[in-house]
């Protein structure tokens, strides 16, 4: 397991009650890296990220996060390790600026809790209460407790659920910013737009195993699938055709068009490749 390796895993098991949730996984996440963890419900996502966090036993395999076994934590490494859970609590009467200084107390090298209740987009609340914070302004807040340490890596299990969509555009920039800075970053999203706009590589986890990893563009083979090209024709029915050409057709379509007197424009024209939904589907077996 070498250096460059933020995570390593091999042959990762647990079981519940005797029925396997994680069944032999492999996975490494690169230093530096946005890595997303897609699949479907029940595919062991979570169970696996809170056995990398040190929440969860395993049962078996080999496990490496930032050099050390989470299963025998030391202090100096839950604090390079930031997590942004599904909720982190409620913080009652405190405000947005208490609970930011109260956490940043907890580690070694806090960033600035005000520059931090900026950076998500807080800055207007940092007086309020938690308790009055909108769904999604306490998903922020807990964006900023998983940062406030300044972690070498963060975990983030589906940070933007309930944001609105200006929201999670903000969002996004951060974890781009978080990134830039040489954060390494292991998100589980169920959106795949998310996956798609922030993630270096994508691991699809399917009956407790990974059934893939590779970069947005590629997964599924998605670069090399056939593109769809379709039209209208002059009785206004819409034709379609696959190629792994579509230039080549769209140009004998448009020099047909011109031989029979048009101007060469193509009415209705589209081509389409595999979105990342369309190979993740497939690949999970509902295609
Ligand atoms: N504490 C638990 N006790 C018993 N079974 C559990 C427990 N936690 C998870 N499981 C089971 O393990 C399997 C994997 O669950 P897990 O939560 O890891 O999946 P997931 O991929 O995170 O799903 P989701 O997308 O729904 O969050 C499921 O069948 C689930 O019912």
């Amino acid at each position: 397991m070498t250096d460059q390796l933020a995570i390593a895993v091999r042959g990762l098991r647990k079981s519940y009650a005797g029925q396997p949730a994680v069944d032999g996984l492999d996975l490494e996440v690169r230093r530096g890296e946005v890595f997303a963890l897609l699949g479907p419900n029940g595919a062991g996502k979570t169970t696996t990220v809170e056995i990398l966090e040190g929440f969860r036993h395993r049962d078996a395999g080999e496990v490496s996060v930032l050099g050390v076994d989470p299963a025998r934590p030391d202090s100096s490494w839950r604090a390079r390790v930031g997590l942004v859970l599904q909720g982190t609590g409620e913080f009652d009467e405190l405000t947005v600026r208490e609970v930011v200084h109260h956490f940043a107390a907890f580690y070694p090298t806090p960033d600035d809790p005000e520059k931090v209740i900026d950076r998500v987009g807080l800055a207007g609340k940092a007086d309020a209460r938690t308790h009055a914070l909108s769904g999604g302004q306490k998903r922020r807040l807990d964006v900023a407790l998983g940062i406030i340490g300044q972690p070498e890596l963060l975990f983030l299990d589906e940070p933007t659920t309930g944001f609105d969509p200006e929201a999670r555009r903000e969002f996004w920039e951060l974890i781009r910013d978080l990134a830039a800075g040489g954060t390494t970053i292991v998100l589980t999203t169920h959106y795949l737009d998310e996956a798609e706009t922030l993630a270096d590589r994508v691991g699809v986890i399917a009956g407790g195993r990974l059934v893939q990893v590779a970069t947005p563009a590629t997964l599924g083979d998605r670069d090399n699938a056939m593109a769809t090209v379709s039209w209208r024709t002059p009785d206004g029915t819409v034709q379609q055709v696959e190629s792994d050409t579509p230039t080549a057709v769209v140009a004998e379509l448009a020099a047909r068009l011109r031989a029979d007197g048009g101007d060469g424009e193509i009415p209705g024209l589209t081509v389409t490749r595999p979105t990342l939904e369309d190979v993740y589907l497939r690949m999970i077996g509902h295609r």
